[in-house]
């Protein structure tokens, strides 16, 4: 049996070359850019006005005049106009262009205007009031990395400089596979013996957090069914997420079934709590990447989280950070497993703080809607103490 980091390290010695595509900008919420984003022009595109006033030249007025006539309007839209008479003033509007020869803008609220006459009766700036061309960016900046996410901000900021198709990491083909005779349909009353599928549904939906549309498949407990549905599924898929059928019983035909079909183990059973008997291999000549995680609820949606999304980012070519916590209480981690333990969430102190839920073993379903996540905790001899910094991985 090997290690947690040793079965982590091999599972990420294998990513796939998974490429981009370019989609229309409205499809890439949620995926991963593949290509840096660069300023178009400069931001803001010009001298834009930020309240709405009038626009004065400030060293002609300021001082020197006690009324000024309004010589135009400007509002956002309307291409720049010109002050002709520099002890006049323009009315402008926000996000108007500023108007030539003016450098100035004072908010309606510190005016008075009276038949065409402005009063002005508040201090003034030099400069007030303007959002300067280039202030935020200038053009030929980058402004996204390859590797973001993109979320309704990168939507706007890529809608500014004119991206109406973009370069993303494509996704993986999926397929999420239930194995056991037990399992029933969500929309099915079970029988006594029987329970209702969830961790290929988890799966499913987990996937689509991530913009995979993830297919599903359910395969019973004999070898014939289950190496006629992996046959095609390594066939039609790039990765295969599996859920049972990978201990010690009689009828876990998987890791079997697997090597019939010609897909190299590269390790079964892992030194760790849930998940251990997690099994890895792939497909050399199909190119297929096969997770098939314990069939226990939690220990199938901790090794989705602890193998299955850093093989992804690392597919991607996407670093992730290692998250960190504090303990809110003492725990005892004996050897030899490597312990992941469901803990909840809160902040205190500017600090993330993570104590255990209540659970009943990796068979406990329920205890997964109450935790936030998991912690690694290694074996050792000494006790992990109350506000030691924990490693977090988060499921939310
Ligand atoms: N003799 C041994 N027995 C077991 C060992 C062991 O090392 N030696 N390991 C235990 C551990 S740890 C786990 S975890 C389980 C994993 O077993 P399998 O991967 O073979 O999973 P199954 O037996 O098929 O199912 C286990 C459990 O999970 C339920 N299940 C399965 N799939 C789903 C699904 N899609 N949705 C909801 N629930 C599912 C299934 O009904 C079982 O109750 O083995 C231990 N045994
Ligand atoms: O290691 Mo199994 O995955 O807990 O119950």
């Amino acid at each position: 049996m090997i290690t947690f980091k040793e079965a982590l390290q091999k599972v990420l010695e294998h990513p796939l070359n998974l490429g981009s595509e370019h989609v229309p900008l409205m499809d890439s919420m949620g995926r991963y850019l593949d290509e840096p984003i660069y300023a178009d022009r400069n931001f803001p595109p010009f001298d834009r006005v930020t309240k709405d006033g009038i626009a004065i030249q400030f060293d002609a007025v300021i001082g020197k005049v006690e009324t000024l006539r309004i010589e135009n309007i400007a509002s956002a839209g309307m291409v720049q106009c010109t002050l002709q008479d520099e002890t006049a003033c323009i009315e402008v509007m926000t996000g108007a262009v500023l108007p030539k020869h003016t450098d100035t803008v004072i908010m309606y609220e510190h005016l008075t205007i009276e038949n065409n006459r402005v009063t002005i009766n508040e201090t003034v700036t030099k400069g007030q009031n303007i959002h300067c061309e280039g202030s935020d960016e200038s053009k030929g900046t980058q402004i996204l990395s390859e590797g973001t996410k993109i979320t309704p901000a990168e939507i706007g900021v890529m809608a500014s400089v004119g991206k109406s198709n973009v370069l993303v990491k494509k996704v993986p083909r999926v397929c999420s596979i239930a194995t056991g005779n037990e399992l029933v349909d969500v929309d099915v009353l079970p029988e006594p013996h029987q329970i209702r599928k969830s961790n290929s549904l988890t799966m499913v939906s987990a996937l689509s957090d991530l913009r995979i549309e993830g297919s599903s498949l359910h395969l019973l407990d004999d070898k014939k069914s289950i190496e006629d549905g992996l046959s095609s599924a390594l066939r039609e898929n790039d990765v295969l997420l599996l859920s049972g059928g990978v201990s010690k019983g009689k009828f876990d035909f998987i890791p079997e079934v697997m090597e019939t079909l010609g897909v190299e183990q590269l390790f079964h059973r892992v030194a760790q709590r849930p998940g251990k008997p997690f099994w890895f291999g792939i497909h050399k000549e199909f190119n297929t990447v096969i997770f098939s995680f314990p069939g226990n609820p939690v220990s199938t949606f901790a090794n989705y989280h602890l193998y299955f999304l850093p093989w992804l980012f690392r597919s991607w070519g996407i670093k992730i950070e290692n998250q960190f916590a504090k303990l809110t209480v003492e725990l005892d981690i004996k050897p030899p497993l490597t312990r992941f333990i469901q803990v909840s969430t809160h902040w205190q102190d500017s600090c993330l703080q993570v104590t255990p839920v209540v659970e009943n073993g990796s068979g406990d379903l329920t205890s997964l809607s109450r935790a936030d996540g998991f912690i690694c905790l290694e074996p050792r001899d000494l006790k992990y103490t109350k506000g030691e910094l924990v490693s977090f991985i988060s499921t939310r």
